[in-house]
């Protein structure tokens, strides 16, 4: 079986990536635009028109128009961008999240990809919800870390223009970064987490935190069935891993490059028994399971194909 995939938006730095784990493959016909007509409506209605599947690598707008262009095909989508991720009729596709979330992927049209801040919250965050060891009412915060290319070509072009850059800034100091309400729903939190995003000078690579005194899970909660919940989570994931408790024990540092360069996603679980204090951890590659890595992952669903054909892990 072929699947006809369209990558609109392919020339940007998710779709770059996506086509780089695609064009090698059999088992996808890949069409791209040319430069002359990749931003052409009526060059891109005709591409979209004609795939089984197209993956929207654009900014909000112009994945919306994608899908309007679309209207009267039977094209499924899975959409990088931030559009519809809180959209009523798009499944969230993020396929180690809910224990159902891979058979839905396998029949859905249109797949909204997460964002990729949000990939290492709700792989921490999500599971202690469900197996009711953190209460939907917990108002938590995240401190998390980019690569520089999660903000796209503007931001790489920041950084390599040869003017010194930043080792390392906070943003979103407005507290009204746009991942918040999709954090929030998947997570199914009743609050909006507080979210402290910052950029390092490295091109790609992510960390992000959790940090939870034990006396604000479910009481008598402990370490270990927090560790044990998450690993449960994910257990037999080829994608995700749960560090052992001695293993995050062991580490001196942890780094935004931890992951860097593939389409896995770790989660640690570092603790103090005598404080309480615990910091969990998730750390990806933004342009891998925070982007390309996870549409390939979702394409590979939706098409009935090996789940990890063509990442990196
Ligand atoms: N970078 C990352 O780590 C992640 C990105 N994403 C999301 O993926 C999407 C793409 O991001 P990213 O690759 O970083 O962004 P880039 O800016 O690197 O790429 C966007 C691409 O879309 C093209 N484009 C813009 N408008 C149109 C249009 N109307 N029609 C066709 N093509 C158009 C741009 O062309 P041109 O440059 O010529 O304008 C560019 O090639 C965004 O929605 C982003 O939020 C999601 C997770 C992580
Ligand atoms: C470093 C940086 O700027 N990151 C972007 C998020 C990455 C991105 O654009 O991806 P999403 O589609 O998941 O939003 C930001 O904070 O807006």
């Amino acid at each position: 079986m072929t699947v006809k995939v369209f990558v609109d938006g392919g020339a940007g730095t998710t779709g770059i990536e996506i086509v780089d784990r695609l064009s090698q493959r059999g088992d996808v016909a890949l069409t791209l635009l040319s430069d002359a007509h990749r931003k052409d409506s009526a060059a891109r209605a005709d591409a979209l028109a004609a795939a089984d599947i197209a993956i929207l690598c654009l900014p909000d707008d112009a994945a919306r128009e994608a899908v309007a262009l679309a209207a009267d095909w039977p094209t499924r989508f899975i959409d990088a961008s931030t559009a519809h991720r809180t959209a009523t009729g798009w499944t969230y596709g993020f396929a180690e999240i809910e224990p159902d979330r891979r058979a839905e992927l396998a029949e859905a049209r249109t797949v909204s990809n997460p964002g990729c801040y949000p990939t290492g919250f709700l792989a921490l965050v999500r599971p202690l919800v469900r197996a009711g060891l953190l209460a939907a009412t917990t108002p938590l915060v995240t401190h998390a870390t980019s690569g520089y290319s999660g903000g796209g070509k503007a931001m790489v072009a920041e950084y390599e223009n040869g003017t010194p850059p930043t080792a390392f800034r906070g943003y979103g100091l407005s507290l009204e970064h746009k991942h918040v309400p999709e954090m929030q729903r998947h997570a199914g939190l009743a609050v909006p987490p507080i979210f402290a995003p910052a950029v390092a000078n490295t091109y790609r690579g992510m960390l992000v935190e959790v940090p939870l005194h034990l006396s604000q899970l479910s009481g008598g909660t402990t370490v270990a069935q927090v560790h044990a919940a998450l690993a449960d989570a994910y257990a037999g994931s080829p994608l995700v891993e749960v560090v052992s408790l001695a293993d995050s024990a062991a580490l001196s540092a942890l780094t935004v490059e931890d992951v860097a360069g593939t389409d896995r996603l770790k989660l640690y679980v570092f603790a103090n028994p005598r404080t309480g204090h615990l910091r969990l951890a998730a750390t990806l590659d933004n342009l891998g399971k925070g982007a390309s890595g996870a549409a390939v992952q979702n394409l590979n669903l939706m098409a009935g194909l090996p789940e990890t054909e063509g990442l990196r892990l």
